[in-house]
């Protein structure tokens, strides 16, 4: 997180790196997870398993049914407590702070006004900045001013010297990027040191999809309630909410038990991980094979049979015109002449990185085992020849390979990743994960909710990473897992060695293939 940014004063940015490494502490990177920080995660109801996300209309509907139940006003009150609490929590104290409230016309403002209340109670100096003064949440105003909270008579004033600022201004609601009166303040609000916490959502951004409009509020951190949002998981909206904070309003059992989006936590990825039985042997834990290189590309043969082979299969088959280079590196490997078909049974393929303009897509294809295709694989590839298989597919495309497939620029891919990555597995009625800054995979069975990868580092965006992590999920396919796991875990395993191997600084392809093992090791520790 880039924190409160270098005009920060100390004590803010103190404050925020206090949020920043209690929120990865409860996140994947477990490395840093200590017993306390467990029970901090979730004291503060963040949970080490599966994250899911609902849509806006899921959310309104698990409201309204809630609310049918409760006095008016009720669960405004539980959000506003939630968030007054969590805003207290990052303060060195609240008597004296000077808070900020950007109060739009809906509720989210609703929201910013009774917790602004609250924080005057306990002594702070609360001023509210109302976007629109008629139509400002009555009760939320009334109940500011008794407090002690006042409106302010000149917002940019108030903004410079604040030390927090409350983003009122959307939350569900909003849609199309902040509208012109709001771009000013949000700016401000982000120039002036403050630490900025968006209320339910940075206001500007798009709820349900990630997609990012035009200009939006960027928060230090965002507290966000009943339920996550798929945007608050999905670039380019999750860079602008910072460390994310849950209050628990009571929606849980009002919400389905399928989310629309979902984020595997250590615990989940722990119980997905192959681990060989005593009885197991090399056939039985999976064979992985991996058709990739060229004359053009001999590194990518390395990379992804270095994948494959930390990836957990009991045997790396590898075909292609790089077979001297991957013993060289890696005599466990069995290498194969041409044609693939030729090469021995496997429980899986990977084919595509570094493959240039070589044969052996379409053959592999025809197998009758599970088939990743990445890279040079996915050019051109065929929807009807992937529809047409008996077993499942897996395409592995980054944003450039994805805007192909789908015949539309990159950039509409980035924007719209979401989105991008349903529209992949619809059309090619295929496992897609979409690779990048956030790595989304979805199912086939469009049902079922997309994964996003929670782990990462953009030290990733390192030449031969991605093939890594095509060996990597290959050979999770071989050990059995299905589609939407294997290409779920790997991105996992994948994103954690390369934090693990990083640390703050460079990592090569090879990095973070090697920390593989530790990346598996940390996520089977308790
Ligand atoms: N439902 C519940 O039970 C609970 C809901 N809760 C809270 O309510 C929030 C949802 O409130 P909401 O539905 O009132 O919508 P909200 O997000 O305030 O935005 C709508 C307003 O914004 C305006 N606006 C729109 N776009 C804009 C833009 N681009 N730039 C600027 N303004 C824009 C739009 O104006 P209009 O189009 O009418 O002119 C309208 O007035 C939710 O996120 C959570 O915080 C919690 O208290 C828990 C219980
Ligand atoms: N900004 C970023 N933040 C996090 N991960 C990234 C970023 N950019 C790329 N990555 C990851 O790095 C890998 C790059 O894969 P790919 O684009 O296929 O590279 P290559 O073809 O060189 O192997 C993918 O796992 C991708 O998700
Ligand atoms: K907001």
């Amino acid at each position: 997180m880039d924190a409160a940014g270098p005009a920060a004063p100390a004590a803010s940015r103190a404050v925020v790196r206090r949020l920043t490494r209690r929120t990865r502490d409860a996140e994947p990177g477990g490395r840093l997870r200590t017993r306390n920080a467990e029970r901090d995660a979730r004291a503060h109801g963040m949970l080490l398993s599966m994250r899911h996300a609902y849509s806006v209309d899921t959310v309104r509907a698990a409201e309204a049914e809630l609310m049918a139940g409760l006095p008016e006003g009720a669960l405004m009150q539980r959000a506003a407590a939630g968030l007054a609490a969590a805003v207290a929590g990052l303060l060195p104290r609240v008597s004296g702070a000077r808070i900020v409230l950007l109060v739009g016309s809906g509720d989210n403002g609703g929201d910013a006004l009774y917790a602004g209340a609250r924080l005057a109670r306990r002594g702070a100096g609360v001023s509210a900045v109302l976007l629109d003064p008629d139509r400002a949440h009555r009760g939320g105003l009334a109940a500011l001013r008794a407090a002690g909270g006042r409106v302010a008579e000149d917002p940019f004033g108030v903004l410079a010297v604040a030390d927090v600022v409350l983003d009122g201004i959307t939350g569900i609601g909003g849609h199309g990027g902040l509208r012109p009166d709001a771009v000013p303040l949000a700016r401000a609000a982000r120039g002036s040191g403050a630490m900025v916490v968006a209320v339910d959502l940075p206001s500007g951004v798009e709820a349900d999809t990630g997609e990012v409009k035009g200009e939006a509020v960027r928060a230090d951190a965002t507290v966000t309630f009943g339920a996550y949002k798929p945007g608050l998981l999905v670039d380019p909206a999750h860079q602008h909410a910072g460390a994310l904070r849950l209050v628990d309003i009571g929606l849980g059992s009002r919400l389905p038990s399928v989310p629309d989006l979902e984020a595997l936590q250590h615990d989940d990825v722990a119980r997905l991980l192959p681990v060989p039985a005593p009885e197991s042997d090399k056939y039985r834990r999976g064979v992985v094979g991996v058709v990739a290189g060229s004359a053009r590309y001999p590194g990518a043969a390395v990379l992804a049979v270095a994948g494959a082979v930390h990836g957990g299969a009991g045997a790396v088959r590898y075909v292609g015109p790089g077979a001297d280079a991957v013993i060289a590196r890696f005599p466990e490997a069995l290498v194969h002449g041409w044609p693939p078909s030729r090469a021995g049974r496997v429980q899986a393929w990977v084919v595509g990185p570094g493959l240039g303009d070589a044969p052996g897509v379409a053959e592999v294809l025809e197998s009758d085992v599970p088939v990743l295709v990445d890279a040079d694989g996915l050019r051109s590839l065929d929807p009807d020849a992937v529809r047409a298989r008996s077993a499942p597919t897996l395409l592995t495309p980054h944003a450039g390979e994805a805007a192909a497939l789908l015949g539309v620029d990159r950039g509409q891919v980035e924007a719209a990743r979401l989105g991008s990555v349903r529209s992949l597995a619809t059309k090619y009625g295929a496992t897609v994960l979409l690779k990048g800054s956030t790595t989304l995979v979805a199912d086939a069975d469009a049902r079922r909710p997309v994964r996003v990868n929670p782990t990462g580092t953009s030290w990733l965006a390192t030449a031969g990473s991605g093939d890594v992590l095509s060996g990597l999920a290959g050979s999770l396919l071989a050990a059995g897992l299905e589609p939407l796991d294997a290409g779920s875990v790997a991105a996992y395993l994948h994103g954690l060695a390369a934090r693990l191997a990083s640390l703050g600084a460079p990592v090569s392809a090879q990095d973070v293939a090697a920390a593989i093992p530790r990346a598996w090791r940390d996520t089977l520790t308790p």
